[in-house]
C-alpha cells in the first residue's frame, strides 16, 4: 500500500492510498484508533452509495459504529447540522478513548472534523475521503470548519487526523461536475508550486487521460501538502500559498450562495480573475493568465461571473489572510511558482475590480 507521511511530531500520520481500500480498513482503523466503537459522519449520497461498505470491513474487525448522516452539499457545513452531529454523538455515548470517521467529500470532513475537534474537547478522527476534491485536498492538513452566515469557514480550527484512507476507485461514481470541482485544487497545486503537474492538464486532451494517472495526482498533490503543512502547520506562512484562488472564490460562493458555485469552481474563477489582474499590473510573467484559462476551460470550469465589486469586497473583508485592513494575496510570478503579496486595505480593490467583474 502506498503511504505518504505528514511529520507533525506527536500529530504524525500516515496517508495511505490503494484501490479497494474501502472494503479492507476495518483492520487498519482498529489498530490505530485501539476501540471498538466508532461514529461515522456522512452525507446521505456517500452513506447510500458506500455506507455499507464501510460498516461490513469496520464489523468485520470487531468495530460496532453508527452512521451519522446529513443532507449532502454545502448548505449542511453550518452550525445547525454540527449540533445534530453533536446530539447523535451522545447518544451513540462516545467518549474520549473512541474514534470518529468523517466518510465523504470535504463537508463531511471540515464539519466532522470540527465535531470532532470539539465534543468533548476532542475525539481522534480518521478521515476516507470520496472525492476528488477530498482525496487531494482537504483530508489532508487539518483545516476543519463550519460556514457562518458572514463567511466561508469562520469558525474552525487545526486538528489533524490519525490517519488518511484513500481508496482512488471511490470517485468513478462523482458527477462530472464534481470530479472537475475537484481538478480546481489540482490545477491549483500545479500554478502555485508544480509547473510539471500543470503541465500535464495543458497536455491531456481531457478527463480520460488524467483518468489513467489518478493514483499519481493524488499522491502528488497529497506530497506537496503534506511538505508544506509539516512547515507551517497552522497557516502562518508557507501554507498560505495553498489559499491562491481562495480570497475571491471563497467571497464568490458566499456572493452566489452556497452550493451555486462548488467550491473547486469559485477558485477556479479566483485564481482566473486575480491572475488576470497581476499580469496585467506587471506582477506575473505575461501569457500566464491564458494558461490558466485554457486548461480550466479544457475541464469546464468557469473562468468568469458578474457580482458587484462591493458586494465582493464585503466578503474578501473576512478572508484569514487579512491583518487589520490589509490582507496578503497569493499571487503567481509564473506558473509552477507562487507568492504571498501583502496589499494595504486601500489597494485591495485593485486587484479585483478588472477581469470580468461587472
Ligand atoms: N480542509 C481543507 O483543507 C479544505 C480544502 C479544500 C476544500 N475544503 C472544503 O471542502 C468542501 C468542498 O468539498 P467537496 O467538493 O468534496 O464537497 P462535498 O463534500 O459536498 O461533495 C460534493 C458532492 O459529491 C457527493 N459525493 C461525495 N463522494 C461521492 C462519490 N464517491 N460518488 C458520488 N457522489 C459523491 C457528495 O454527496 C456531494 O453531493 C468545501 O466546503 C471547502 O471549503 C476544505
Ligand atoms: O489547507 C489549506 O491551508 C488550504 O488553504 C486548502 C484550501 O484548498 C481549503 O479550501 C481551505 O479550507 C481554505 O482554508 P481557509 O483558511 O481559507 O478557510
Ligand atoms: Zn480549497
Amino acid at each position: 500500500m502506498e503511504n505518504i507521511h505528514v511529520n507533525l511530531g506527536k500529530d504524525s500520520y500516515s496517508i495511505y492510498v490503494q484501490n479497494g481500500l474501502l472494503d479492507i480498513l476495518g483492520p487498519a482503523v482498529r489498530r490505530i484508533s485501539n476501540t471498538d466503537k466508532i461514529a461515522v459522519i456522512s452525507d446521505d449520497t456517500v452513506d447510500r452509495l458506500y455506507g455499507n461498505r464501510l460498516q461490513t470491513t469496520l464489523n468485520n474487525s470487531g468495530i460496532s459504529s453508527k452512521r451519522i448522516v446529513f443532507s449532502a452539499g454545502e448548505q449542511s457545513k453550518n452550525i445547525e447540522t454540527l449540533a445534530q452531529i453533536y446530539a447523535a454523538l451522545s447518544d451513540f455515548s462516545i467518549t474520549r478513548s473512541d474514534a470518529i470517521i468523517t466518510f465523504g467529500g470535504g463537508v463531511p470532513g471540515d464539519l466532522g472534523g470540527f465535531a470532532a475537534a470539539t465534543y468533548l474537547r476532542g475525539i481522534p478522527f480518521i478521515q476516507i475521503p470520496t472525492t476528488v476534491l477530498a482525496q487531494v485536498d482537504s483530508s489532508v492538513g487539518g483545516k476543519v470548519a463550519i460556514d457562518l452566515p458572514s463567511g466561508k469557514n469562520l469558525a474552525g480550527c487545526f486538528y489533524q487526523p490519525k490517519a488518511v484512507f484513500i481508496d482512488p476507485e471511490l470517485v468513478r461514481t462523482l458527477p462530472e461536475r464534481i470530479t472537475h470541482d475537484g481538478l480546481a485544487e489540482v490545477i491549483k497545486y500545479g500554478c502555485i508550486c508544480n509547473e510539471k503537474l500543470f503541465t500535464l492538464f495543458e497536455q491531456v486532451s481531457g478527463d480520460d487521460e488524467i483518468n489513467l494517472c489518478w493514483q499519481e495526482i493524488i499522491k502528488t498533490c497529497c506530497e506537496i501538502k503534506a511538505r508544506i503543512v509539516e512547515h507551517d502547520e497552522h497557516d502562518t506562512g508557507e501554507r498560505m500559498l495553498l489559499n491562491f484562488g481562495h480570497t475571491i472564490g471563497h467571497a464568490v460562493e458566499k456572493y452566489y450562495g452556497y452550493g451555486t458555485y462548488t467550491h473547486g469552481e469559485a477558485v477556479a474563477i479566483g485564481m482566473m480573475l486575480l491572475t488576470a489582474q497581476t499580469e496585467a499590473l506587471g506582477l506575473t510573467e505575461r501569457g500566464t493568465a491564458e494558461r490558466i484559462r485554457n486548461v480550466l476551460q479544457k475541464f469546464h470550469l468557469p473562468v468568469m461571473m458578474e457580482a458587484s465589486e462591493k458586494e465582493l469586497l464585503k466578503y474578501i473583508g473576512h478572508d484569514k489572510k487579512k491583518r487589520g485592513d490589509d490582507i496578503t494575496f497569493i499571487i503567481l510570478e509564473r506558473i509552477g511558482k507562487g507568492k504571498r503579496f501583502p496589499v494595504l486595505g486601500p489597494d485591495i480593490s485593485t486587484y479585483i475590480s478588472k477581469g470580468d467583474l461587472a
